[in-house]
């Protein structure tokens, strides 16, 4: 469990002091996937520097499992980091080193193991991310993705307990970014991590977070799992990011309710239901005929969820009816 407590940052800028974290709380439970989305200059970076300590905060704690790291003097932070993984958006390898030199330098800096304890270490991190027919190359001549993968492997070299990701896709295409949230989905899996990321890219928090915290000006506006905050987003901040992608009730909502001048339907699907043919099941049983105006069929972690607006030409006492009919088929409706 990551307990980040009251956390506040200021920086100084042309001599006046900046808020760039403003009591934040986070509650991130062991072996999850825990998100941190926000826009530029939301706060993401130095919140995620702060969960390693290195951005030292104003106030506020940070404890991972039994260590208050706040409380830590510097020494005794080194000695933990090697337990945070850091995964970053430019990978930050060691231009001059082969793949699994890059992998191992972590291995050597902790000390502790044998030469050949540290190669067997390597050769099994290699396998892990995907590229032990790379481990002679240097950095130049691998791909974005490929470079990511010896970023996560050399992350993972030490046996950390958390891995944090900084804005890790964010370099790369949209095909290797799949193939790099899959390696993390993976990884979590596997290794029963627990993953904490920033990213800007709703995308990245649908596909693989199960958790999510929407930072605004400094502030965590929203927190929840990953399914009820794109279902039910409370805040404008997270309705932007959502809308952006097209699954947000704004985009859904825009300008059709005054231009179609009947009742709007917002219809939330979530798993089996999602496939079914639920719209034309009720119509008939209500005797309605229901317009679909727009809607989007995606999948959040595995679990299909759909997002529709419907339009519906009936009297007031019908529509009011027609939330609890739709329940009974496991789809949520508002009257909008
Ligand atoms: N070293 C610094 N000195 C002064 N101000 C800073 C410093 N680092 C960050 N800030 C300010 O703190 C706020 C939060 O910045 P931060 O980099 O954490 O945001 P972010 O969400 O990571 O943005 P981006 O997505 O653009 O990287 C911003 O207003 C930024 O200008």
């Amino acid at each position: 469990m990551i307990e980040v407590t009251d956390l506040t940052k200021h920086y100084l800028h042309a001599g006046s002091r900046v808020a760039a974290l403003s009591a934040v709380n986070l509650r991130i439970g062991q072996g999850e996937i825990y998100g941190i989305i926000g826009r530029s200059g939301a706060g993401k970076s130095t919140l995620i520097r702060c969960l390693n300590l290195l951005e030292r905060p104003d106030s506020g704690e940070v404890r991972i499992g039994a260590d208050a790291l706040t409380a830590y003097s510097e020494r005794q932070l080194q000695q933990r980091r090697q337990r945070i993984g850091m995964v970053f958006q430019h990978f930050n390898l060691l231009r001059s080193r082969t793949v699994a030199a890059n992998v191992r330098f972590p291995l050597e800096l902790a000390g502790g193991l044998s030469a050949a304890q540290m190669d067997a270490r390597v050769d099994e991190l290699l396998a892990l991310v995907g590229l032990q027919d790379h481990q002679y190359k240097r950095p130049a001549q691998l791909s974005g993705g490929q470079k990511q993968r010896v970023g996560i492997a050399r992350a993972l070299a030490n046996h950390p307990d958390v891995l944090l990701c900084d804005e890790a896709t964010s370099a790369l295409d949209p095909e290797t970014t799949d193939a790099i949230l899959a390696l993390l989905a993976d990884i979590n899996r596997q290794l029963g991590l627990t993953i904490v990321l920033i990213t800007h890219d709703m995308r990245v928090i649908r596909q693989l977070c199960d958790s999510v915290a929407v930072l605004d000006h400094g502030r965590v506006v929203e927190a929840g799992k990953v399914l009820d905050v794109f279902l039910q987003p409370q805040h404008a901040a997270t309705q932007s990011l959502l809308a952006e992608t097209g699954l947000g009730q704004a985009a859904l909502q825009g300008q059709w309710r005054e231009r179609i001048g009947t009742p709007l339907l917002k219809l939330t699907f979530v798993g089996e239901p999602a496939l079914q043919p639920v719209l034309d099941k009720v119509g008939r049983e209500a005797g309605l005929r229901i317009n679909l105006l727009s809607g989007t069929l995606a999948e959040i972690k595995h679990t299909p969820f759909g997002l529709l607006l419907a339009a519906v030409v009936a009297s007031d006492v019908e529509v009011q009816a027609l939330p609890a009919i739709f329940a009974r088929e496991g789809v949520r409706c508002e009257v909008l």
